[in-house]
C-alpha cells in the first residue's frame, strides 16, 4: 500500500521517467506534472535533468510557469537535478537569450559550466547527510558559482575529479525545503538523495 506524500515530476521536458522509477522504487506516490491542475495535487516537485531553456519555454506555453513560481515561493519542497538545478536557481549565467529560471534557491548557477572538451564525466562524490559517496554522473552540467548565506553546501567537486579547474565547485545544495544537484541521482539505482527529498516532503 502506498502511503505518505505525492511527489510530482515536472514532465514537460527531461528525464522524467528515471525520476518516476526512483520514486516508484521508494514506494512513493508519483505524478507527472504538465498542467496547473496536476501541480495542485502534489506535495513536492522534482524538476528533472534535460534542457533548462526548453523547460522555461514550455513552462510558459503550458501556463505552468507562474503556478510553479507561486508554489515554490509558498514553501513547496522541490528537488532539481542538473537542468532542474538551473530552474530552481535565483540567478543564471550563460543562459540563452531571454531564458529565465523559476528561482527559489539563493544561488548563481553557470549553465554548461564544465566546458566543451569533456562535457560529461562521472566521479565518486561525498554528499553531506549521506554515509557513503554517491556515483555522480555529470552531463553538460551546471555548477554553483555563488551561494547565499542561507544555502547549505552539500557537495563540492573533489580534487580527484577528471575535470580540470572544477575542483571545489559546489554541485549540491539545500535551502530549507529546496534541494538541487548538478549531477543526475536519478541515473542508476542509488535512491538515497531521492529518499532525502521524500523525507523532506513528508516532514513539511
Ligand atoms: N543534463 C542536463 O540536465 C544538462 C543541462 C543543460 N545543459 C541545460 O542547460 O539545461
Amino acid at each position: 500500500m502506498v502511503t505518505g506524500p505525492t511527489v510530482g515530476v515536472f514532465a514537460l521536458q527531461g528525464d522524467v521517467r528515471e525520476h518516476l522509477h526512483a520514486l516508484d522504487r521508494l514506494g512513493t506516490r508519483a505524478l507527472p506534472v504538465r498542467r496547473p491542475e496536476e501541480l495542485d495535487r502534489v506535495d513536492g516537485l522534482i524538476v528533472p535533468g534535460g534542457e533548462s531553456s526548453t523547460m522555461d519555454k514550455l513552462a510558459r506555453i503550458f501556463e505552468l510557469r507562474e503556478p510553479l513560481r507561486e508554489r515554490i515561493a509558498a514553501g513547496m519542497p522541490a528537488f532539481g537535478t542538473c537542468a532542474g538545478m538551473i530552474m530552481l536557481a535565483d540567478r543564471l549565467l550563460d543562459g540563452i537569450e531571454g531564458q529565465e529560471t523559476l528561482g527559489g534557491i539563493d544561488i548563481t548557477v553557470r549553465r554548461n559550466a564544465f566546458g566543451r572538451q569533456v562535457d560529461s564525466f562521472e566521479t565518486g562524490l561525498a554528499v553531506d547527510g549521506l554515509d557513503a559517496p554517491v556515483h555522480a554522473v555529470f552531463i553538460r552540467a551546471p555548477w554553483v558559482e555563488e551561494a547565499g548565506a542561507r544555502v547549505e553546501v552539500l557537495a563540492r567537486v573533489p580534487a580527484s575529479a577528471p575535470e580540470h579547474g572544477a575542483a571545489g565547485r559546489i554541485v549540491a545544495v539545500r535551502q530549507g525545503p529546496l534541494m538541487a544537484t548538478s549531477f543526475h541521482p536519478e541515473v542508476g539505482n542509488d535512491d538515497r538523495l531521492h529518499r532525502l527529498f521524500v523525507d523532506l516532503v513528508t516532514q513539511s
